[in-house]
């Protein structure tokens, strides 16, 4: 049986971040909408074209999006609040981008293109949430007990037919039912959105029906959903889903696709669906190749993730082979595909011209990733023989980065050898800390604090761009920034803040700017990752063994700390995160390589209280994100998680604050780890939830101090002082007074200064009523 090739999606912002551009001049009015349309179709074209050149049979429409495919799937079946103002028919882009970014004069991101703050009360964007344990956002569907859903997008068909008359036939790709129901909220969570599937079918219904008219065979549904531990009635959901979807359309064949991870106690469930094909990610569960084949139809497709879709390793050919060939010599039909959609991989890696070139042979991107499936498939069909070469450079690649002297770093596997318990643990306990820390610090109650970074305006970024390509000199550069850092510290002082921070001005990311200074990293200049809607991030990658040679924030601190005599909190993205969002080393377990960063970050704190910080933050954004998607993984996750950074904290004496800051968390599951990290300040985000979020905290009774963030940074909007003192108000009712500090969910710099300055402001007004 022939073998052939898949894509179950493919980057969408472009090899040159097109999609990031005409985006972001639609929303500045700079250009008309025609001219956004016509770029996304010449990236889906080029994009197809560029996919079916690379060898994939089997190419996915529909995987675009303009901004997010779970609010694409939202537009499809007419999931449209009333405040978006929708009033049927097809949901035109100004209906979209209100729901992603709120509409002009409401609290969203970015909604005000114009520089000025302001405070009206038009529809804030939909909520965000990260999509699985990935670093990207989706939109989530906000679902009303009475929801009825219609057809209020033909994106899916449109795009169908556009690659049909480029000559390109397409597998449409549609977010399935029962993950789009899982994957959003109701309001009030008062009932179950799976009570909605059977008024939900009948729009999907309909889209297949146009996607059968208009020719096509096969639909790609993805219900990576699949992969999570579920409750009974979505066994039940799945079942009757796919009852009515294939019998609705006989002549249309549906590839169920489920990613991120293992089948699992859904397997049976799976195999009972009537649908025609089934992709299995053996990335992340190779392990469930046998139970499928087991238990699969014989007429059953098989489309196999064989390739990573979230990492950016080449792969050993030959070893996939000892694995599949055996499928195939079966009789089976198989298809062979990346694990997962290749959204989360950067696009070309023949765009990185500056890699060491050992190092670069060690890699592949999307592009890659697509010919190593057409060698396999080759060598499938035609035998290995004819493939040979390129079989056996690829396992030369994979094991010379096994062994490669690169990789290497004895001092560090010696000092992360054996890790003596003292090293996680602060010299006393919290309450003692925390009475030499009052000693020291004499901050007033409610104090007030930022996150870190303050706007990254253009200039700050034309700066650092020409910096990076030797159009400013070193010396110039550095000047801009200590002008900047300056100006953001006299304001802080201006403003009346008690714990001030640098701004953050001189980096490029969180992740990326430490990344850059460590060893064991490399970071590329084009391999952007879609983070959401139009922000990117370039994420480093974690080849070997992690040092760093050097301080890498300490000039920066002391620089800002001398300008005042107010405390500057040192800051540092720690080691959690770093590997959250970097591209990790696959020949180690990733606790392994954290622990090595958590050294690393480690020193740089010693080096932080050596130069006189009193106040050192160490954020773990991520530490909640990198929670494995099954409940029974999280145990041993946390316990590393936990660890490593406490190992990256206690280095420091007892009257050293550790502050640490995490967003986007759920803490109610999690909140005994988020205790055990042990750091004397937590700032979280609480705007949106209104801190019922501090409800997990309070239960726990825990013990240390808290900065519940009392502004929604992803908001051009400025709170008034009252609602930002009612916040305060309802945090004060669930913790003692003395437990809290007043700051932002997060940082400020996808804000505006104008904005910052006066929501500061009132921030600052805020925590002085508080005090009184
Ligand atoms: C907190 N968040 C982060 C996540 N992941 C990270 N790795 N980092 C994060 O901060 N995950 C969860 C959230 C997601 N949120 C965001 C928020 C904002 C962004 C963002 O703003 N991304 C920027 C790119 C950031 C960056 O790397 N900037 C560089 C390069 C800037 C650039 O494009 N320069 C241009 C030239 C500019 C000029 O001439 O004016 C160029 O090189 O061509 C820098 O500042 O130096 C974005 O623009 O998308 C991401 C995730
Ligand atoms: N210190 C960082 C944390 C973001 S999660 C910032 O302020 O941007
Ligand atoms: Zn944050």
């Amino acid at each position: 049986m022939t073998v052939t090739v898949a894509t179950l999606g493919f980057p969408r912002i472009g090899p040159k971040r097109e999609l990031k551009t005409a985006l972001e001049n639609y929303w500045a009015g700079k250009t008309p909408e025609s001219a956004l349309l016509a770029t996304a179709s010449a990236l889906r074209a080029t994009a197809w074209k560029q996919q079916r050149e690379l060898g994939a049979e089997i190419i996915p429409s529909n995987d675009f999006s303009l901004y997010d495919h779970v609010l694409d799937t939202s537009a499809m079946v007419g999931v449209i609040p009333e405040i978006y103002g929708w009033k049927g028919g097809q949901a035109g882009l100004e209906t979209y981008f209100a729901m992603a970014r709120g509409a002009q004069g409401g609290a969203a991101e970015e909604s005000c293109t114009h520089g000025h703050a302001h405070t009206g009360h038009g529809a804030p964007a939909a909520e965000m949430t990260k999509w699985f344990d990935t670093n990207y956002h989706y939109l989530v569907p906000e679902f009303a007990a009475d929801q009825n859903f219609r057809l209020a997008s033909t994106k899916a068909l449109n795009e169908y037919l556009e690659a049909k008359a480029l000559g390109i036939e397409t597998r449409p790709v549609l977010l399935g039912p029962v993950s789009y129901l899982l994957l959003g909220k109701n309001t009030g969570n008062k009932f179950d959105p799976l009570s909605l599937l059977a008024r939900l079918l009948p729009v999907y219904r309909e889209v297949l029906q146009s996607l059968v008219r208009a020719g096509a065979q096969w639909v790609q549904i993805d219900e990576p959903c699949l992969v999570l531990d579920l409750p009974d009635a979505a066994q039940a959901a799945f079942m009757h889903a796919y009852d009515v979807l294939v019998a609705a359309e006989p002549q249309l064949r549906v590839m169920l696709t489920t990613y991120f991870g293992a089948l699992g106690d859904n397997l049976a469930t799976v195999l009972a669906l009537p649908v025609h094909g089934l992709h299995i990610d053996l990335i992340r569960a190779p392990e469930q190749l046998a139970a499928v084949l087991a238990g699969a139809r014989p007429d059953l497709v098989l489309s196999l993730g064989v390739i990573d879709g979230r990492n950016v390793w080449k792969a050993d050919l030959n070893e996939i082979l000892d694995r599949i060939e055996p499928v195939v010599h079966a009789g089976r039909r198989i298809i062979l595909a990346p694990s997962c959609s290749l959204l989360h991989t950067p696009i070309d890696l023949e765009r990185e011209t500056e890699l060491d070139p050992d190092i670069k042979n060690w890699l592949a991107f999307a592009v890659q990733k697509i010919k190593e499936l057409s060698i396999l498939r080759r060598a499938l069909n035609e035998g290995r023989e004819s493939v040979r070469n390129i079989l056996d450079d690829s396992s030369r690649a994979v094991a010379s980065r096994r062994t490669s002297g690169k990789i290497n770093d004895s001092a560090v596997k010696t000092r992360t050898a054996h890790v003596d318990p003292s090293l996680a643990r602060r010299a006393s306990p919290f309450q003692i800390r925390r009475e030499l820390q009052k000693q020291k610090l004499n901050l007033p109650p409610y104090p007030t604090t930022t996150i870190g970074s303050f706007p990254q305006t253009p200039e700050v970024r034309k700066a650092r761009a020409e910096h990076g390509n030797g159009i400013i000199a070193d010396a110039v550069y550095e000047q801009f920034l200590r002008e900047e850092t300056l100006r953001a510290v006299r304001w802080q002082e201006d403003v009346g803040l008690d714990v001030l921070v640098h701004g953050e001005f001189e980096r490029n990311d969180m992740v990326q700017y430490f990344g850059e200074q460590l060893s064991g990293f490399i970071f590329t200049k084009h391999a952007w990752v879609q983070s959401y809607g139009s922000r990117y991030v370039r994420p480093p990658i974690i080849f070997g063994d992690v040092a760093r040679p050097k301080p890498m924030t300490v000039e920066w601190w002391r620089y800002a700390q001398s300008l005042t005599n107010r405390p500057v909190k040192g800051m540092l993205t720690g080691p959690v995160t770093i590997l959250n969002w970097s591209f990790v080393r696959d020949d180690q377990p990733r606790s392994e390589t954290c622990r090595q960063i958590a050294f690393a970050i480690r020193d740089e704190v010693a080096d932080l209280e050596a130069a006189g910080a009193s106040i050192i933050q160490i954020d773990e954004a991520a530490l909640r994100e990198g929670l494995p998607l099954r409940r029974d993984e999280w145990r041993n996750y946390l316990g590393w998680a936990v660890e490593c950074f406490r190992i990256a904290a206690s280095g420091v004496g007892d009257a050293t604050q550790i502050h640490t800051h995490m967003c986007y968390s759920e803490f109610n599951d999690i909140i005994s780890s988020i205790a055990a990290m042990d750091a004397d300040v937590i700032s979280i985000e609480t705007a949106r939830s209104k801190m019922e979020l501090l409800d997990a905290f309070s239960g726990y009774q825990y013990p240390a101090e808290i900065g519940p963030g009392v502004y929604d940074i992803h908001s051009p909007r400025v709170p008034e002082v009252l609602e930002m003192t009612t916040l305060l108000k309802a945090a004060a009712a669930r913790l003692p007074a003395d437990q809290l500090w007043v700051n932002p969910d997060c940082g400020l710099k996808t804000r505006k200064w104008p904005e910052v300055r006066l929501a500061i402001e009132n921030m600052v007004a805020a925590a002085l009523a508080a005090r009184i």
